[in-house]
């Protein structure tokens, strides 16, 4: 076998050719040309145990390196791959690297994030639920894979939903993956200004450069804003037919389908519905609490799941403003080092919460009723059926939470003596704690009561 051979990359980095060819672009770019002259001549081998091992073609050569760039060497590693602090040396038996070898890369390594690419999004930092699985999914099997997977992949959905999150993941992921990889990203709308400027300026050939001849991954967010512009659909009409054509990989996100983006041209509404649409769903009650947890893992701030589920009952359409809530709160407890618990969150998150609706007992009485399938009048009877005192229970519990009424008032209102109504209360309050699904259906009970 060639004792040059590459073995496997440890897994989540990139390989180890790939690294040392971003090493020598950060180095060249630093102007350490005389370094290169030497390091030119090593080959990357494998990652083992955190360290690059590097080929050298002989001991001598071996410690001259070592002696004279280990340390720089070291510094750029940690910074491009801070898993990877260390090199090491592997001298290879045979002819110099350098008369077998072929010549180094001289393919642009892009040792900068393309631009506009935030590293905050990222597929570690995105939550994967059943509302938004499908997108999710095919944008990492174009990020694996671009150009052969899912081409186009059109990601659609509201607001705030992660679209724009997912798109980015792509860019970053190939990215790291294979900085040769020339990625463009930008809105449809900075796309339309580019365009106007080039043909303003007359520089159209390098606009078409940029986005024909040199892009590998295009990435496009908010497409739906090219309609209604002629002009610069057409240009992007034979961007996207050059790119295709070539196999580049091409994802697109907007806030509607392709046949509802007002002033589309058929002709890139049935290319875009050529690959894969897939859409992202307003978030679900667990995807939320989810969201929330893993969020404020990130921040590093403590969230008890009372409180995540305080917030995730009461934000509900957008993963956005579920994030404020959380920014909001963080900032406030750091600011105030009170706990985090559900009434700090009320009152911190006043401003930004639904506007709460009145309930009173006979709107609780009714829900529950519905919940459980059972009457209202079967709530107020005397019947011990068990179902039907669990159902009973959990509408005096939620009558004394949510209306604040007194125990004998509750009492009146569902025909008991006040200590049923209080032992049926700490019943509850116990159960919330312990069995998850009465956990799940006194939370659903409240969204749906819009209460605290
Ligand atoms: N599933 C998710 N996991 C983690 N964070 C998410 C998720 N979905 C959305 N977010 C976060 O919510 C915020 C809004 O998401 P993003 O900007 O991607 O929404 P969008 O769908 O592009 O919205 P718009 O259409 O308004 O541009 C971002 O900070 C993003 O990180």
């Amino acid at each position: 076998m060639n004792a040059l051979a590459h073995s496997a990359p440890t897994p989540s980095l990139p390989s180890a050719g790939v690294i040392w060819t971003r090493t020598l672009e950060a180095i060249r770019q630093e102007g350490l040309h005389y370094a290169l002259t030497w390091l030119e001549r090593m080959r990357p081998m494998e990652v083992r145990e955190n360290a690059l091992v590097l080929g050298v073609p002989d001991r001598f050569f071996r410690d001259w390196v070592d002696d004279h760039y280990r340390s720089m060497l070291e510094t750029h590693l940690a910074r491009l791959e801070p898993t990877l602090g260390r090199v090491a040396y592997e001298v290879i038996v045979g002819p110099p690297p350098s008369a077998d070898l072929p010549p180094p890369p001289t393919v642009k390594v892009n040792s900068m994030r393309p631009a506009r690419l935030n590293p905050r999004f990222t597929f570690d930092t995105y939550v994967v639920a059943d509302s938004n699985q499908l997108p999710a999914a095919a944008a990492q099997a174009v990020a694996h894979r671009p150009g052969h997977n899912y081409n186009p992949l059109y990601i659609y959905g509201g607001t705030g939903l992660g679209k724009t999150h997912l798109l980015q993941a792509v860019g970053n992921h190939i990215w790291e993956k294979d900085p040769t990889q020339r990625i463009v990203y930008l809105s449809s709308e900075q796309f339309t200004n580019e365009y106007v400027e080039s043909v303003r300026e007359h520089r159209m050939t390098d606009f078409r450069r940029k986005f024909r001849e040199e892009c590998d991954v295009l990435l496009i967010d908010d497409i739906q804003f090219l309609g209604k512009r002629e002009e610069t659909q057409k240009e992007f009409f034979y961007t996207f037919e050059t790119l295709f054509g070539l196999n580049k990989a091409i994802v697109l996100t907007s806030d509607m389908v392709p046949a509802e983006v007002p002033g589309m041209e058929d002709r890139l509404r049935s290319r875009f519905a050529m690959g894969l649409m897939a859409d992202i769903r307003e978030p679900t009650y667990e995807t939320r609490v989810a969201i929330l947890q893993k969020k404020a893992e990130q921040e590093g701030l403590d969230l008890p799941d009372p409180v995540a589920h305080f917030i995730a009952r009461h934000v509900q359409k957008n993963v956005r403003e579920l994030e404020g809530a959380l920014v909001k709160l963080s900032a406030m407890h750091s600011l105030t080092k009170q706990p985090v618990t559900e009434e700090f969150a009320s009152q911190v998150l006043r401003d930004i919460l639904p506007a709460q609706r009145t309930v009173d007992i006979e709107a609780i009485q009714r829900e529950v009723a519905r919940f459980y399938k059972v009457t209202v009048d079967a709530l107020k009877e005397d019947r011990r059926h068990k179902a039907l005192a669990h159902a009973r229970q959990v509408a005096m519990y939620l009558s004394r939470k949510l209306t604040k009424s007194s125990f004998p008032e509750i009492a009146s209102r569902f025909n008991k003596d006040h200590s049923t109504v209080i032992s049926a209360v700490r019943k509850v309050e116990g159960l919330r704690e312990t069995d998850t699904s009465v956990h799940r259906d006194l939370s659903e009970l409240e969204t749906k009561l819009g209460g605290m």
